[in-house]
């Protein structure tokens, strides 16, 4: 039976869905609502380290898997006869040509913009899907710092390194927040995909997605992202680059921890120049205008929820 905005209501925490009411216009919280009932197209990026986009539409053609392009990507791919489980089965995937990964997260990484030469730091890493993109689009040409805090996802991490034969990128474990006095103002850019509350992925046929979540998970994780914040901040160069990412909808996790660091930090928010559909500006309404800089990713059929900012280090 098809699920319906009302199994939604039912299903995930009646404190969260009174939140996105109070925080959206009744339309836009009537989508998102909608997004949580799952079923988005699988969507991949071709790994240019070893293969590349016309090789793979011309193979995708060759055995019949339809797909669309992305007008702001030209490496993606949105697959739309094909799940996740069947694409897994083909060599190009064992092989590493194609890493299956959400659009939304393909996001932070085009914007950080890492460059070939570059020394970058990936602070909370794993299972690697941005770490190996920005390798990709250094041409493997430089080095990246891919950290992670849990030992299992740390192990998949590695394992996906190797596959996509991102060479340039050394895998370490341990707590993000330690790597700015470890490592002062040694990089050129840093990623910050920080741990998150993942309400931009809720899926009610997955009860994982939404388990945990709670006001109180909600602020432990803030605090957890403002430290990782300095940790990047103290890691960053002067006049380095830092993206700060989440994959949830709530401000205390997004704009309130911009609003701390451009309160302590001496930091500036860029302008991100990517156009997308399905992207607004972050809220203002109580925090430094400059906050409108980054972008919210509204969850939706086609798209997770995911919120970027690009911030510059003075
Ligand atoms: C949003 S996920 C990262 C996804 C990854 N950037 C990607 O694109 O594949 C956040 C990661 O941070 C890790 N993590 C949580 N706390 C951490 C900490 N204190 N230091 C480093 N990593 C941490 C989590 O285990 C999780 O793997």
């Amino acid at each position: 039976m098809l699920a319906s905005i009302s199994d939604v209501k039912r299903r995930l925490p009646e404190e969260f869905i009174d939140y996105i009411y109070e925080e959206f216009s009744v339309g836009t919280a009537d989508k998102m609502l909608y997004s949580f009932m799952g079923d988005r197209y699988t969507t991949l990026r071709v790994n240019t380290l070893k293969y590349d986009i016309s090789s793979l539409m011309e193979y995708f053609k060759s055995i019949n898997i339809k797909f669309d392009r992305v007008q702001w990507y030209k490496d993606a791919l949105i697959i739309k006869n094909a799940d996740e489980k069947s694409l897994e089965k083909l060599d190009i995937y064992k092989n590493g040509y194609i890493y299956i990964q959400s659009l939304p997260s393909m996001i932070p990484p085009l914007v950080l913009d890492p460059q070939r030469g570059e020394k970058i730091l990936d602070m909370t890493a794993a299972p690697g899907s941005k770490t190996t993109q920005m390798a990709a689009m250094m041409n493997n040409e430089g080095y990246i710092l891919a950290n992670e805090l849990d030992k299992i996802r740390c192990e998949r991490l590695k394992y996906n390194v190797e596959l996509q034969g991102a060479s340039i990128v050394e895998v370490v474990n341990g707590r993000g927040e330690q790597l700015g006095d470890k490592y002062p103002e040694e990089f050129d850019r840093v990623l910050l995909d920080a741990p998150c509350s993942g309400e931009g992925r809720f899926n009610i046929k997955d009860v994982k997605t939404y388990r945990f979540w709670s006001h109180r998970e909600v602020n432990r994780l803030s605090n957890l992202q403002r430290k990782l914040f300095l940790s990047a901040y103290k890691a960053l160069k002067k006049g380095g680059i830092m993206v700060y990412s989440t994959c949830t909808l709530n401000r205390k996790e997004n704009e309130e921890v911009l609003d701390w660091a451009l309160n302590n930090l001496d930091i500036e928010i860029l302008n991100i120049d990517l156009k997308i559909n399905g992207v607004v500006e972050a809220f203002t309404d109580r925090y430094d205008k400059s906050i409108s800089k980054a972008i919210r990713v509204l969850p939706s059929k086609e798209l997770e929820g995911f919120f970027v900012c690009k911030i510059k280090k003075n």
